[in-house]
C-alpha cells in the first residue's frame, strides 16, 4: 500500500498508526486495508452527517461495536469479540449515538431489535477489529462505522494496513527533558518527561532524592486522575494515594512515582466521565466500563516497566494493592522485591468502589 508522499516524507508505521487516530478523532474517515478486503471507516463519535451519507452512498454501512457493548444492547456478536450491526438505512446521528453511548441505555430502552452482519457478509471483521482498536486508542467512543470498499479511497483519505492497527505494538519512550522541582514534602524533586512518537500521551517520572540503581527503588505506578489527584474528588482513592505514596517516598529519602497518562484506566477522562453517570444509574465500576465497551482495564502497565527502565531501576518495591500492577510488572521485566501496600483514602462515598475493585479486580484489601 503506499502513501502518497514521497521519501523522506513518507509516513513510517509509526507516523501512520498516529494520523490514522487523529484523523478519526477529527471526524475524518481512515482507509484500512487487509487481506480480505478493504473499508472506510468512521468513529461512531466523530462521524457528521454528511460524512455518514458519504458512506451511505458507497454501500450497506455496518456499526461495529465490541461485544461487551452488543452484549448490552441484546446485539448478536457474531464475531467473538465484536458486533457488526447493520445500520438502518433511515438510521441518523440520533440512532448512532444511542447505540454507540450508553447514556441513555436507561432514558431509551426500545432500541433495537438489531441486526448484525455474519461471516463474509458485509466489510470484514478484521476491518472492524482494527477500527475499533483505533477509536479505543484514540480514546472515543469503541464504535466505528464502515462500509467495505475495495476501490482505492478518495484523495487525502489515510491509508492503513489494518495488521497495523491490529499488531500488539508498545510505543517507544524516550525522556524528553527533565528539571529540579522542589516538593513539600522534599525539595530533592526531579520530574522526567517522556514522550512516545507513536503518541500524544505524556507519562512523567518524579525522582525523589537519589535513589540508587543497583537496588530496588520504592516506586509508585499512578495512572492519572483528574478528578481525584487535581479535584479531590471522593468518588476514588487516587488523590490520598498520590499524596501518600510522595509522602512515604520523602520519608524514606528516595523513590519514583511515575504519573502515567492513563487517565481512567486508560479508557481517557471523556470515557470515564460517561462511566461516571452509568454509576450514577446504579451500575458499578466494572459494569459501566464494560456498558460503553471497554474492558475493566485499558491500560497497559508496560510503559510504566520501560520509564522505569529508562531511568536505570530493574527492581521495585511496588507501593499499590493492584496484585495485577506486580504481575505486569514482572512480566516486563521489573522485579518485584517487594509490594509495599498502600491504603489511604477511604470514605463513605468510595467504600463501595473499593469493595468493587477488591471483588472484581482482585485488588488487595
Ligand atoms: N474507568 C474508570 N476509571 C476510574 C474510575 N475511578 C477511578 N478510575 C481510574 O482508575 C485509575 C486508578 O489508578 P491507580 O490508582 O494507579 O491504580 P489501581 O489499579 O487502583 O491500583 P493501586 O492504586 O496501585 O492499588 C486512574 O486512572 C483513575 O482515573 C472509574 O470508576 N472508572
Ligand atoms: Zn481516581
Amino acid at each position: 500500500m503506499t502513501d502518497p508522499l514521497a521519501p523522506p516524507f513518507a509516513l513510517s508505521d509509526a507516523e501512520r498508526l498516529a494520523r490514522a487516530r487523529s484523523d478519526l478523532r477529527m471526524g475524518l474517515p481512515v482507509w484500512l486495508a487487509g487481506p480480505d478486503g478493504a473499508a472506510l471507516a468512521l468513529a461512531a463519535e466523530t462521524a457528521s452527517a454528511p460524512r455518514l451519507r458519504g458512506l451511505r452512498d458507497l454501500g450497506e454501512v455496518a456499526l461495529a461495536l465490541t461485544a461487551r457493548r452488543a452484549g448490552t444492547l441484546r446485539a448478536r456478536a457474531y464475531d467473538g469479540d465484536l458486533a457488526r450491526l447493520r445500520v438502518p438505512g433511515d438510521a441518523d446521528l440520533g440512532w448512532l449515538r444511542a447505540t454507540a453511548d450508553p447514556a441513555e441505555d436507561l432514558a431509551r430502552p426500545m432500541k433495537g431489535p438489531f441486526q448484525s452482519f455474519r461471516d463474509a457478509d458485509g466489510p470484514p471483521p478484521a476491518l472492524a477489529r482494527a477500527a475499533l482498536r483505533l477509536a479505543k486508542a484514540a480514546r472515543l467512543l469503541p464504535a466505528a462505522l464502515l462500509v467495505a470498499h475495495d476501490a482505492p479511497p478518495p484523495e487525502g483519505v489515510a491509508r492503513l494496513p489494518a495488521a497495523l492497527a491490529l499488531a500488539d505494538t508498545l510505543a517507544p519512550l524516550s525522556e524528553v527533558v527533565s528539571a529540579r522541582v522542589p516538593l513539600a514534602v522534599s525539595q530533592a524533586g526531579r520530574v522526567h518527561v517522556f514522550r512516545s512518537p507513536l503518541d500524544d500521551s505524556e507519562h512523567v517520572a518524579v525522582e525523589i532524592g537519589s535513589p540508587p540503581r543497583d537496588a530496588p527503588v520504592l516506586a509508585r505506578l499512578h495512572s492519572a486522575c483528574f478528578t481525584g489527584d487535581l479535584l479531590g474528588s471522593l468518588k476514588c482513592d487516587c488523590g490520598p494515594q498520590l499524596h501518600a505514596a510522595l509522602d512515604r517516598m520523602a520519608a524514606d529519602g528516595a523513590g519514583v512515582l511515575l504519573y502515567l497518562d492513563q487517565e481512567g484506566r486508560g479508557i481517557g477522562l471523556a470515557n470515564k466521565m460517561r462511566a461516571y453517570s452509568l454509576q450514577d444509574q446504579g451500575f458499578d465500576t466494572v459494569e459501566a466500563n464494560h456498558r460503553l465497551g471497554f474492558e475493566d482495564d485499558e491500560r497497559d502497565f508496560r510503559v510504566g516497566a520501560q520509564v522505569l527502565k529508562a531511568l536505570g531501576f530493574d527492581a521495585v518495591r511496588l507501593l499499590t494493592n493492584n496484585p495485577r500492577k506486580v504481575r505486569r510488572m514482572e512480566e516486563a521485566g521489573v522485579r518485584v522485591a517487594e509490594r509495599v501496600p498502600l491504603r489511604v483514602g477511604l470514605n463513605d462515598l468510595n467504600a463501595a468502589y473499593l469493595a468493587t475493585k477488591a471483588a472484581k479486580s482482585g485488588h488487595l484489601l
